[in-house]
């Protein structure tokens, strides 16, 4: 088994470079479906689990798919199947954003059911709302969710009940080639929506209002293949700004966007945080105190669910109760039993966590329990006393790249090993000082 091991207190410093935001290369990889004419070029995908994944649901689908230097290269010309295997959506729920674009140009898709997960139980109903507006017929049977629609499908009115973003890309991918005009109202407004209308508006849709609450879609007969630069990862950004603070650090975060981060910047200069708009990204600065804050979890431009867990690392640290309200996911706390073993005072009540800091945490042997989860365990890992051994790296390889490796960079005490590699450690290491060193 793999693990990080991280020894607490280095403050970070230097330059960290943020890659293609994970959120957005998925739907704009599977948008890529709807070229019946020309190649796509997809720049600054960034070498993710999840980016490997999509690819393969892809070439399943009878699709050309190069992935090189960072650039993915789509020629969907040829006749495309239209199933998507159990094996891929068990990976990632992503894989079910396929179902739009083959259901705009084949008419057609088979689609395994995706399964709950560790931070709720993640329906898909109003995907399917959407379709059945549309005119699709949806079954669902033996582990597969069939759509169909015998003509074309036909643009309407279509109200979330959430503002779901996969539901919304889903949505606004199908209604691209939609017969007349789709109005998708209670929309997401991420800028991954944004990123992804963009994508579709340069293949020849008429999308209009991503980013805010109605979009717009205007049915158009075929699409062609575009080039498109994927926005820059706001989580990832994100969970380098939380590395810095929690070290009382002093870090550039190069290619990181302001204007996608308003929430997190804000609820961190409230804890006395110092950042600053520079010109190629964000320099974070922190005193060694920081004061709590309160933060509730909601749809954009509300605070991320994706940076709650990396919160509740920098809160541990700051003094005070911090109270977390977790409105997005019913069940996105389960890194919380994680940061008790590492000794974080939390309470859990219902959706909200109550963190009573500072804590002086402790190394401990943590698993991940999502990706977010596992790149918090690191960062609190960074001031704990001792070693933290965080597991089941499969989870922060679906969102990060070269996570340790970029900490080290920054000077963390950090190493990615192997089970074998940390025996044969403490193998050729003095006993009695790796016995104390790792705490065990
Ligand atoms: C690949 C990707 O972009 N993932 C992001 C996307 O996930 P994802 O698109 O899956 O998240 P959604 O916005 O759809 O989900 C938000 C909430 O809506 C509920 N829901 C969603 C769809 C539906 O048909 N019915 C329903 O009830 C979900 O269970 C959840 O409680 O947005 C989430 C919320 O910002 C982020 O945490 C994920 O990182
Ligand atoms: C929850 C996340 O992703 P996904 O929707 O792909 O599981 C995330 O990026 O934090």
């Amino acid at each position: 088994m793999e693990k990080i091991i991280v020894r607490g207190g280095r403050q970070l410093n230097g330059k960290v470079r943020v890659e293609g935001a994970k959120n957005a290369v998925l739907p704009v990889i599977a948008a890529s479906i709807l070229a019946s004419e020309g190649k796509s070029k997809i720049y600054d995908a960034p070498a993710l689990a999840d980016v490997y994944t999509i690819n393969q649901v892809l070439r399943n689908l009878n699709i050309d798919l190069q992935y090189e230097n960072g650039t993915v290269a789509v020629d969907a010309q040829k006749q495309l199947k239209t199933e998507a295997p159990f094996e891929y959506v068990r990976k990632m729920r992503a894989s079910f954003l396929v179902m739009g674009p083959l259901l705009a140009r084949v008419g057609h898709a088979r689609i395994a059911l995706p399964g709950g997960c560790a931070i709720g139980s993640r329906p898909i109903d109003q995907h399917l709302k959407g379709f059945e507006a549309m005119g699709a017929e949806v079954e669902i049977g033996n582990g597969f969710i069939e759509a169909s629609v015998k003509d074309r499908l036909k643009g309407t009115k279509i109200y979330l009940d959430f503002p779901s973003v996969g539901a919304t890309e889903n949505i606004m991918m199908a209604a691209t080639m939609a017969e007349g005009t789709t109005v998708l109202e209670n929309v997401a407004e991420e800028p991954e929506i944004v990123d992804l209308a963009n994508y579709l508006n340069a293949m020849g849709a008429k999308v209009r209002g991503a980013g805010t609450g109605t979009i717009r879609i205007e049915g158009v007969d075929k699409l062609t293949g575009a080039n498109h630069h994927i926005i820059p990862d706001r989580v990832e950004a994100g969970t380098f700004m939380v590395a810095a603070a929690i070290t009382a650090g002093d870090v550039l975060i190069q290619n990181a966007e302001p204007e996608h981060l308003r929430p997190l910047i804000a609820k961190m200069s409230e804890m006395g945080v110092n950042i600053e708009e520079v010109e190629d990204g964000i320099q974070v600065t922190a005193p060694e105190k920081l004061s709590s804050v309160d933060l509730k979890t909601m749809p954009h431009p509300g605070f991320p669910t994706d940076m709650q867990a990396q919160m509740m690392a920098l809160l541990l640290k700051a003094e005070g109760t911090g109270v977390i309200t977790e409105t997005v996911f019913e069940n996105r706390f389960m890194h919380v039993e994680e940061f008790r073993r590492m000794n974080g005072d939390i309470k859990v009540e219902g959706r909200s966590a109550m963190v009573q800091g500072p804590c002086q945490l402790q190394g401990a042997e943590v698993s991940s329990t999502d990706l977010r989860a596992g790149a918090a365990l690191v960062l609190a890992g960074l001031i704990a006393e001792g070693y933290t051994r965080v597991t089941e790296l499969k989870h922060i390889d679906r969102g990060y790249v070269d996570f340790a490796e970029k900490l080290k960079g920054l000077g963390a005490d950090i190493e990615r090993v192997t089970d074998v590699e940390e025996r044969l450690e403490n193998l050729n290491a003095p006993a009695p000082l790796k016995v104390n060193e790792f705490g065990v």
